[in-house]
């Protein structure tokens, strides 16, 4: 049993998908007081700011403790989570047609291991239809997504070429934890 840092669904997705037992609880940390622009930099301090937090409310005596932070950038730009329909719009305007690149850093700390990870995977993306693309901001599924952008929906289609695993790009690189584990 782990306890999982993060108040993701995705992330909660992934851990039931790959059979990982598991208990919820996300913290607050307040990302928008981090003020490097620096996409690496982001995701680790984020990480490891949502991991201190964590760490001190539960510690690790009764099970592990996983965080992740995950960004995307494009264009040399740092892409968060999209503040409103605007900001996701104007966000896979950018990346519709163009290469794009999704890090998620993460921390699983036991009584006796800690690691540290970041990951990054890289797309390709064709240009996004018009009709389609607002279609999928009305829905509401780009909100609560890094860079506004949904591997496995929206942009499935419009996959060019990948480069890294697609679980970094959901948002936790389960694939190098189990390797680790
Ligand atoms: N379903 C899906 N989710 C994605 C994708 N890319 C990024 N995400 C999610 O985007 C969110 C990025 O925001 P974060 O600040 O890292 O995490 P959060 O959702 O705010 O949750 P915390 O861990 O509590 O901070 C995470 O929930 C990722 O799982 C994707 O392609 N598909």
């Amino acid at each position: 049993m782990i306890r999982l840092g993060s108040n993701s669904p995705t992330r909660a997705k992934i851990l039931k998908d790959f059979g990982i037992d598991f208990v919820q609880n996300g913290g607050s940390f307040d990302e928008d007081s981090i003020t490097t622009q620096n996409p690496k930099e982001f995701c680790y301090i984020a990480t490891k700011g949502k991991f201190d937090e964590l760490f001190k409310q539960y510690g690790v005596d009764d099970m592990p403790l996983l965080v992740a932070d995950s960004v995307v950038t494009c264009d040399g730009k740092l892409l968060r989570k999209a503040k409103d329909y605007d900001d996701a719009k104007s966000m896979l305007k950018l990346q519709s047609g163009n290469k794009t690149s999704v890090i998620s850093c993460m921390i699983y700390k036991s009584k006796n291991i800690e690691l540290i990870d970041m990951s990054i995977t890289t797309y390709e993306f064709a240009k996004f239809d018009e009709l389609d693309m607002k279609n999928y901001l009305v829905s509401g599924e780009c909100f609560g997504k890094a860079g506004a952008i949904m591997v496995e929906g929206f942009c499935k289609p419009y996959i060019k070429s990948v480069k890294g695993y697609e679980s970094t790009a959901m948002g936790l690189s389960i694939e190098k934890l189990l390797a680790f584990l």
